[in-house]
């Protein structure tokens, strides 16, 4: 694997040099390749149009979630899906239109959906009874008929990891098909006046890498529409397309997913005699992850003989918990010499106090020397969005790279942000009995 690189045989992120963006903005520092971001959002576009099909991308912005990528999704004229409270009012501050918002999530609150409602979110896709009735009731206060999908736990089990496999039946997701739930809130959605439900939803997981999941996952739900004697007129299949974080993933091209689903529908829709409905999907991963990568200083090394050599960089879990939480591999490469010949296999490990801790478990590279900059790949997705202050370590900065030109889009937390929102215990000892 070659990487680009400058004069200086650096490596270079959009034109811009990963050592200079190091030294400019300090390390931990994630740094987004807007044009990589630019495209996928586009190719996404492209093969709905190509095949002349009613369509809505809607970036699954759980996976990184700031005004600026709110921003590019809104000049990219994608939509966006939020599960919280704070995902909203983070679109909503970076300007994002809110009819072009859809809010998923399993328990939303009666004040999210107070929120959702009066920002005027777009779409709300409805997870269970409860909020069936609270929505309706938010609606009926505010003398409006809310759009609505229902979401369906399909039964169907997607081959990833199972903390992130969501489409099964036993998953906290979604009415129930199986045993009637479904069709029971069919029947109560279609007759609330406060309510317009427009179609139904079904997520079957993350990271997956073959198109089967997904054309089986848009026929169910096309099958449990007609078996209700109902036309939707929008089918969302999810997100969930898996991308490359090293050479064991092998993902598909966008087109193939957006394909097989494309091709599902069609056939559908022939064979139901129906009007085409509008084809939702909702990628996050495939939209940021591969966009991204984090910067590190390498410091101390621990070198075991015949066992093990650890590595261990300025960050860690608290900007990645994806290894310790999913086993989950990246590669890394030294961004001050990435095409160097390697020389040494190490375990990247972070400074976290956990041994479980670790950033890459297996990363052959050149020998290197405390200060030299690291940089793990494909860290755009499900990286800054799962950040902690653990060890009361500040949160990094996020920077976005375009055509050789860079800017912060997210400060790096200072010790100051971190003590911001404590407060003096001044009960103390006058209040013991
Ligand atoms: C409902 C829903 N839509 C979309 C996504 C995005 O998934 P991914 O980031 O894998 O594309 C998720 C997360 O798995 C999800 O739960
Ligand atoms: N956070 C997970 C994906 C969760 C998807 C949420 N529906 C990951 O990093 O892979």
């Amino acid at each position: 694997m070659s990487y680009p690189t400058n004069e200086l045989q650096h490596l270079t992120i959009d034109g811009v040099d990963a050592v200079t963006l190091a030294k400019t903005y300090g390390t931990p520092l994630y740094v987004y390749d807007v044009t990589k971001i630019r495209q996928t959002m586009r190719a996404f576009k492209t093969i709905f149009e190509k095949e002349g099909v009613p369509y809505v991308v809607s970036y699954a912005s759980k996976a990184f979630a700031t005004q600026a990528i709110y921003q590019v999704a809104q000049q990219e004229g994608i939509h966006a899906d939020i599960v919280s409270g704070g995902e909203l009012f983070t679109a909503l501050q970076a300007g994002f239109d809110p009819k072009h918002l859809s809010f998923n999530g399993n328990n939303k609150s009666w004040d999210e959906l107070t929120m959702a409602i009066e920002a005027g979110v777009g779409m709300i896709i409805v997870d269970n009874f409860l909020e069936l009735q609270l929505l309706s009731e938010i609606a009926a206060k505010h003398n409006m008929t809310q759009d609505i999908l229902l979401r369906i736990s399909p039964g169907i089990s997607a081959h990833t990891h199972e903390f992130i496999s969501t489409g099964q039946q036993d998953s906290k997701f979604g009415f129930d098909l199986l045993t009637g739930q479904g069709k029971q809130a069919y029947d109560i959605a279609k007759d609330d006046q406060n309510l317009n439900l427009l179609g139904l939803h079904a997520h079957i997981g993350s990271q997956i890498f073959d198109v089967t999941g997904f054309e089986k996952n848009a026929a169910l739900l096309a099958d449990t529409a007609q078996s209700w004697g109902w036309q939707p007129a929008i089918i969302n299949v999810g997100g969930g397309f898996g991308i490359r974080y090293t050479d064991e993933d092998t993902p598909l091209p966008e087109s193939d997913y957006a394909d097989a689903i494309i091709r599902t529908l069609k056939s559908k829709t022939a064979q139901y005699d129906w009007k085409m409905p509008e084809i939702w999907i909702e990628p996050g991963r495939s939209v940021v992850g591969p966009a991204g990568q984090t910067l590190y200083t390498v410091g101390s090394r621990k070198d075991i003989p015949d066992l093990r050599q650890y590595l261990a960089v300025d960050g860690g879990m608290g900007d990645n918990i994806r290894p310790a939480l999913y086993q989950a591999n990246y590669d890394a490469v030294l961004a001050n010499q990435p095409n160097a010949p390697t020389e040494e296999v190490v375990r990247v490990a972070g400074k976290y106090c956990e041994s479980g801790d670790v950033l890459v478990w297996q990363q052959a590279l050149p020998r290197t020397q405390p200060g030299d900059i690291l940089s793990v790949l494909a860290t755009g997705a499900y990286g800054y969005a799962m950040a902690s202050n653990y060890n009361r370590n500040p949160r990094p900065g996020v920077v976005f790279v375009e055509n050789g030109q860079h800017q912060l889009v997210v400060a790096r937390e200072t010790y100051a942000n971190l003590t911001a929102l404590d407060k003096k215990y001044t009960l103390g000892k006058a209040n013991v009995q």
